[in-house]
């Protein structure tokens, strides 16, 4: 039996695998170093998690402090297709979590959990008008590189021009980066992209950006130095990353999936050592069939092991069930595996694999540079045609498939077949897997106590629980009731009726 008054902050985040997985890393590192974290996102999502990957009610205990869920309801039926559709949806959070998101914040004041700081990732920019209507310290963990914030920086701020409806293929020069080919900026941006409510949520919250006091990124001073060191002058820039990679808290003991991962770390152990190509695109990335059948007969005529990952569409998003080509298991036999979700972590880690083709989202780049893992890039959209550029020419561990969506082009199963190549076998791969397992090293030492993103992650935690102090000096009350203090600010913001307070500020755990 034990009892601590512990400060408390509340992790608030999009609905996203991508985005879900560094918030919680995040939360899981700050517990690790004394906070009491509570993670939120909508119940939707919530429900996929605790039957994926085993979260409950509990506290769960991580390094010196502890780490709890809270979901909320989006206001739509369980069944509403409509959450495909991020133009409807991600209105629908803003105007249903600027409600219930006070409300969850004065429930834990009631109870004796008063909250100190909320960290949010972007997508839902709103959530730092929520911290500031309640008085509240916020934070925002930018879950995609330093380059990629640059980017969008100096397009919402028009400092130099991108491209655009009049000038489609200009090229773009940002300071400390290199030359950004028109279909290399982040493709949000793009006149012609088909996600523009991407678009607006990252430029909201651009425009919200004097609001939270830090802004956390899961990236590495070593990994992007000069941009860094650049937009650190500009803004309050902390890397913490990679949140992958957390020497005190492994990933396995509090996990975020939606899908529970298929078991293939035996089938990896029966393979020799680099002998496996891995493939995934991610959560959300999905392909066509034609370019799915090129990519099966690049891998089979490379002679390659391979282990690929076929996420199922969602069965709202509008999208056809792809398949294999016919006879394509049945050539391949043992030396390939198909899997629906992978525990991506340890098939990164594991000898048996070579190389991984990535569709480049910034997790799985953070995940494979952190695993010392040479990549084949074949990117979409958004962030992944930059993150493929970075991988590419600057950090020197991949081989390039693709360079987008926006190119319409079919790659054919020679052009996989040739990268496949080049990438397991030769000179180029050895240099790539050199250059891999150096970045590996960095992201370690970053990581490791006393490291780049330690030191941040602990001047980021001092400051959170000096700015608590502050928030309870602010309402002229002891740390005692801070807690029903707050809940009575909430109730005074409309949104809930408070009665007494029957809590004092202790957090009660049991161990
Ligand atoms: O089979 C899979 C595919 C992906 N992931 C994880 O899902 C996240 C995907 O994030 P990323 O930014 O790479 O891409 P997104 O899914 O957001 O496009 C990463 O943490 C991966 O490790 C996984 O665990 N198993
Ligand atoms: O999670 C998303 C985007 C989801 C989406 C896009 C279009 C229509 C519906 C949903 O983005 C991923 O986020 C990662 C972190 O920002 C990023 O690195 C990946 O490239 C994105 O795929």
């Amino acid at each position: 039996m034990g009892s601590e008054a512990l400060v408390h902050v509340l992790l608030v985040s999009f609905p996203g695998q991508g985005h879900v997985n560094p918030l919680l890393r995040l939360g899981k590192r700050l517990a690790s170093k004394g906070l009491l974290v509570t993670f939120t996102t909508p119940e939707s999502i919530g429900k996929a998690m605790r039957k994926a990957s085993n979260i409950g009610e509990e506290l769960s205990p991580v390094g010196d402090g502890f780490i709890r869920f809270e979901f909320f309801e989006d206001g739509w039926d369980e069944d509403e297709t409509r959450r495909q559709d991020l133009d409807q949806y991600l209105p629908q959070l803003e105007k249903v979590g600027k409600v219930l998101i006070p409300e969850m914040i004065r429930r834990n004041a009631e109870q004796g959990r008063p909250i100190s700081c909320l960290i949010n990732n972007p997508f839902i920019p709103w959530v730092s008008d929520v911290a500031d209507s309640l008085g509240l310290p916020s934070a925002m963990l930018w879950v995609q590189s330093c380059a990629c914030f640059t980017s969008y920086y100096y397009y919402y701020h028009g400092l130099v021009p991108f491209p655009s409806e009049t000038a489609m293929e200009i090229d773009v020069q940002l300071p400390c980066m290199p030359l950004l080919k028109h279909d290399e900026v982040p493709s949000f941006l793009y006149p012609t992209t088909p996600y523009p409510f991407l678009r607006r949520a990252i430029m909201g919250q651009y425009k919200n950006l004097d609001k939270p006091f830090c802004i956390l990124m899961d990236t590495f001073q070593e990994l992007e130095h000069e941009i860094i060191e650049y937009m650190s002058k500009i803004s309050p820039i902390k890397t913490v990353g990679p949140l992958f990679k957390n020497p005190k808290a492994p990933n396995a003991t509090v996990k975020g999936d939606f899908m529970k991962a298929d078991d293939c770390v035996g089938w990896l152990d029966s393979k020799p050592a680099s002998s496996i190509v891995y493939v995934s695109f991610g959560s959300v990335v999905y392909l066509k069939q034609d370019q799915w059948d090129e990519i099966a007969y690049g891998l089979l005529n490379s002679g390659v092991n391979f282990l690929w990952v076929m996420k199922p569409p969602h069965k709202d998003s509008g999208y056809e069930v792809l398949k294999m080509p016919e006879g394509f298991l049945e050539k391949a036999g043992d030396r390939g595996k198909v899997v629906q979700w992978s525990p991506q972590e340890q098939v990164l880690a594991h000898p048996s694999v070579a190389c991984f083709v990535t569709h480049c989202g910034w997790n799985s780049t953070m995940e494979a540079l952190t695993s010392g893992m040479p990549v084949v890039a074949f990117p979409q959209w958004g962030d992944q045609v930059t993150d493929a550029k970075y991988l590419v020419d600057v950090f020197k561990v991949g081989v390039r498939m693709c360079r987008g969506e926006a190119e319409n082009k079919l790659i054919t199963r020679d052009v996989v077949e040739q990268c496949l190549r080049e990438a397991t076998s030769g000179p180029k791969a050895e240099e790539m897997k050199q250059n891999a397992k150096k970045w590996s090293a960095a992201a370690e030492a970053a990581v490791a106590e006393g490291g780049s993103s330690d030191r941040n992650i602990q001047a980021f935690v001092d400051e959170v629980k000096r700015r608590s102090l502050e928030v309870l000096a602010a309402s002229g009350k002891s740390t005692a009731n801070g807690g029903a203090d707050l809940a009575n600010k909430v109730a005074g913001n409309g949104v809930a009726e408070l009665g007494e307070p029957k809590v004092n500020g202790e957090l009660k755990v049991v161990s």
